[in-house]
């Protein structure tokens, strides 16, 4: 499989008094992307930056492609974190930054970058610091994908950009990733933007794993049922209702939990429609609060 999997076992960072990370164990698949969910403060930066030698965790051990990525040059060139401030030449334009990365990155496709570059619209004329701030975002997310690292981490990268930015981004990363398989992993507040590209999702909480598993498996921890709103009502009574949409007569009520054998055969019976639950439903019900 391409790219560099990625295990962190009992790995825990403080900052004084904080457990920012707190004892995590968790398994990124080489080839697969994952995404790192939780709310602000949860960690998720803290154990990003140790993928990427940034941080050194007090205790436990952080491994990169079977390696302690810290000081270890073999596997630091393969791995490229984009943390939403942009982790590039600030002060540079645009060619000399491109310039930098492909002498930087062995695996640096320069005509993607450019190809890039030009899909976000980017003013190559402007020293990066005076692109806004999405333009920023957009040219950290250029950088994280004309990389091709075989582990590439964007951590909350495309929280600058605006809409249509941000789906052109999935859009390039996905059609990139099918082109050239690499270890990806997300962390984000837009779940349910993203969700959708995630093979694995890990959730963290007050520095600690609430949860990790593939993300079918999670989507399959809640049932959608929609159909005409007495219907749904009933077949949905006296369970954990996670959140409510209606539209005219049509109701959508998601469950966590699956339904019983019976329930589900009444819900067929009234023609209900049965699906699995958005990942951002789930994270609401889990984290016990609406993301920011
Ligand atoms: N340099 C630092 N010094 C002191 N405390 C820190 C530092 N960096 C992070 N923390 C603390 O560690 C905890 C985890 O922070 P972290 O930035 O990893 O969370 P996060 O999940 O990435 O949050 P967000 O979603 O808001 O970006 C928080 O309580 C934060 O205040």
């Amino acid at each position: 499989m391409t790219g560099y999997a990625v295990s962190a076992r009992d790995v825990s960072v403080r900052f004084g008094d904080t457990r920012a990370v707190d004892e995590v164990s968790l398994e990124f698949a080489a080839g697969e992307i994952h995404g790192l969910l939780g709310r602000n403060g949860s960690g998720k930066t803290t154990l990003l930056s140790t993928f990427a030698a940034l941080r050194r965790p007090a205790a436990g051990r952080v491994l990169v492609d079977g390696e302690d990525p810290f000081e270890n040059e073999r596997v630091m060139e393969g791995v490229c974190l984009i943390r939403e401030s942009g982790d590039v030449l600030e002060l540079a334009k645009i060619p000399e930054n491109l310039r930098y990365f492909a002498n930087a990155r062995p695996t640096w496709d320069a005509d993607f970058a450019d190809e890039l570059v030009d899909a976000f619209e980017l003013d190559r004329r402007k020293p990066v610091n005076r692109l806004s701030r999405g333009q920023q975002s957009a040219f950290g997310a250029v950088v994280g994908l004309a990389s091709r690292a075989p582990l590439t981490v964007f951590d909350e990268v495309y929280l600058g950009m605006d809409a249509p930015s941000r789906y052109r981004f999935y859009d390039l990363l996905l059609a990139d990733y099918v082109e050239h398989p690499r270890t990806i992993i997300l962390s984000s507040h837009l779940i349910s933007e993203v969700e959708r590209l995630f093979a694995g999702v890990a959730i963290l909480e007050e520095g600690r794993v609430l949860l990790a598993e593939d993300a079918d498996t999670l989507r399959s921890r809640g049932t959608a049922v929609t159909g005409p709103s007495a219907a749904v009502d009933t077949a949905t009574a006296g369970l954990t209702v996670l959140s409510t949409r209606e539209l005219g007569r049509t109701k959508q009520v998601t469950v966590y939990g699956d339904l019983d054998e019976a329930a589900l055969a009444a819900a067929r019976a009234a023609d209900l429609e049965i699906d699995a639950v958005p990942v951002q439903d789930l994270f609401v019900h889990l984290t016990n609060r609406e993301p920011s």
